[in-house]
């Protein structure tokens, strides 16, 4: 993964950062990458899982796969536990289709589960905490559509959880292949684990490909940002950041990387909004998002980066020539060549308009390249965390409203649940 981090100087970007800003901070970040490298080595809460490309255990996944024959697999989960494996089942080539139940909207689940072979279907269950009510509500509704066309849900289900809570009673209940959360990993950075990795396993993706990339890019994390991709664009977005720059486009070219945009954002916004600050992530498709949002970042309030992010290899298919004189320009050229031009008029439109830019790019877009970028961005994120000086591996409003929810649903006496009978209306019919 190489990162450009040229169009966020202040030589470009109004503001932007200055080399001098650039060196002194990089005295911060060779603490901060002593600390992370503390938490590394002591496997502590969150840090931990910068250590998985070496922890994980492949071997164990396709073990607890094994069993399973499928033709589809539905993913049942929800934030963490649900957006890494949709980041791989979408960026690389599984040969079975995938689907997410991240959601309780009914009408959405329904038709899902009533368009499904459930008798050629996989369950995955995920759950951290082993508690979450919407992905529990989820299982429990698959498991009765299961039922109720006599199939049987405990051979073609696998858990991942913690070491206790409701999933773990299930899964030993019914004697359920069952795959630990690794201890001291959060579920926004535990895509490559037991959380995510299993859907690579069972659809014949490169799951060691996936590690040996975030591996790649672990041995990159030194104590300079000049030196360690990752570092560079954590320190910039954060610099970026305390300029103003507090929302952050992440714009992939490629399609296959859309959904790594949704896990990016869980990564960024869940880690670094603390304490006033951090950086609202934008989700951005190349070329397509340049004919919407392209026009706000460029010219709406000066408040919006951009990270462009593509591979340099890819597929490409010839545009044929054509008789209309006006599009002579395209024929003989390719779909990927005119991506490209897209990709550096963007990054140039940006920067002539003094807003702040950032390019990732890859090899491409394999198992080895989406583990080094995955890695990368999981320690920009921890890296911004210290250079922010928040608690990045906490998430205490999303726990307000999942106990005030509880609470309106008679899951126990919550004292935020009555916020919500004391909210403030003004309607207007
Ligand atoms: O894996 P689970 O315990 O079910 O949690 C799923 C998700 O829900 C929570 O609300 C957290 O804020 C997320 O970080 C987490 O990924």
């Amino acid at each position: 993964m190489e990162i450009d981090i040229g169009n966020a100087l202040h030589s470009v970007a109004t503001p932007g950062v200055s080399r001098e800003t650039l060196e002194r901070l990089d005295e911060r970040v060779a603490d901060a990458h002593d600390r992370i490298g503390t938490g590394i080595d002591g496997r502590e809460h969150g840090y931990a899982a910068l250590a998985l490309p070496e922890t994980a255990d492949a071997e164990a996944i396709r073990t607890a796969v094994d069993p399973i024959d499928c033709e589809a697999l539905l993913i049942v989960g929800i934030g963490g536990s649900a957006l890494g494996a949709a980041t791989i089942a979408d960026a690389l080539d599984v040969d079975i289709d995938v689907y997410t139940l991240d959601n309780v909207d009914p009408e959405y689940t329904s038709q899902l589960l009533d368009s499904l072979d459930l008798s050629r279907t996989a369950l995955h269950v995920v759950s951290r905490s082993g508690t979450t009510a919407e992905t529990l509500a989820n299982f429990l509704v698959a498991r009765e559509a299961m039922e109720s066309v006599g199939v049987d849900w405990t051979e073609r289900t696998l858990v991942t959880t913690g070491g206790e809570g409701n999933l773990r009673a299930l899964a030993e209940r019914h004697d359920l292949p069952a795959l630990d959360v690794p201890a001291g990993v959060p579920g926004r950075f535990s895509v490559l684990s037991t959380v995510a990795l299993p859907v690579a396993a069972l659809g014949g993706g490169d799951v060691e490909g996936l590690l040996a990339g975030a591996g790649t890019e672990a041995e990159t994390l030194s104590g300079s940002l000049f030196e360690t991709p990752a570092y560079a664009y954590g320190a910039t977005t954060y610099a970026l950041a305390e300029r103003g720059w507090t929302v952050n486009a992440m714009m992939p070219y490629a399609e296959s990387l859309e959904t790594f945009a949704e896990w990016f954002a869980q990564l960024w916004a869940e880690s670094l909004g603390k304490d006033g600050v951090g950086q609202l992530p934008a989700r951005a498709l190349g070329a397509t998002d340049q004919h919407s949002q392209l026009q706000l970042y460029r010219a709406g309030p000066r408040n919006a980066m951009v990270t462009l992010v593509r591979p340099r290899e890819r597929a490409d298919v010839t545009i044929p020539e054509t008789e209309l004189e006006g599009l002579a320009y395209l024929g003989g050229s390719s779909l990927g060549g005119l991506l490209d031009a897209e990709f550096e008029a963007t990054e140039a439109s940006l920067a002539a308009a003094a807003r702040p830019s950032i390019r990732i790019e890859l090899e491409r877009v394999d198992a080895h390249g989406l583990g080094e970028l995955l890695y990368g961005m999981e320690a920009a994120c921890i890296l911004a965390g210290e250079l922010f000086s928040v608690p990045t591996f906490e998430q205490p409003a999303v726990e307000w409203g999942k106990r005030a929810a509880r609470g309106l649903l008679g899951g126990g006496e919550f004292e935020e649940a009555r916020a919500v009978e004391e909210k403030t209306r003004l309607v207007i019919d």
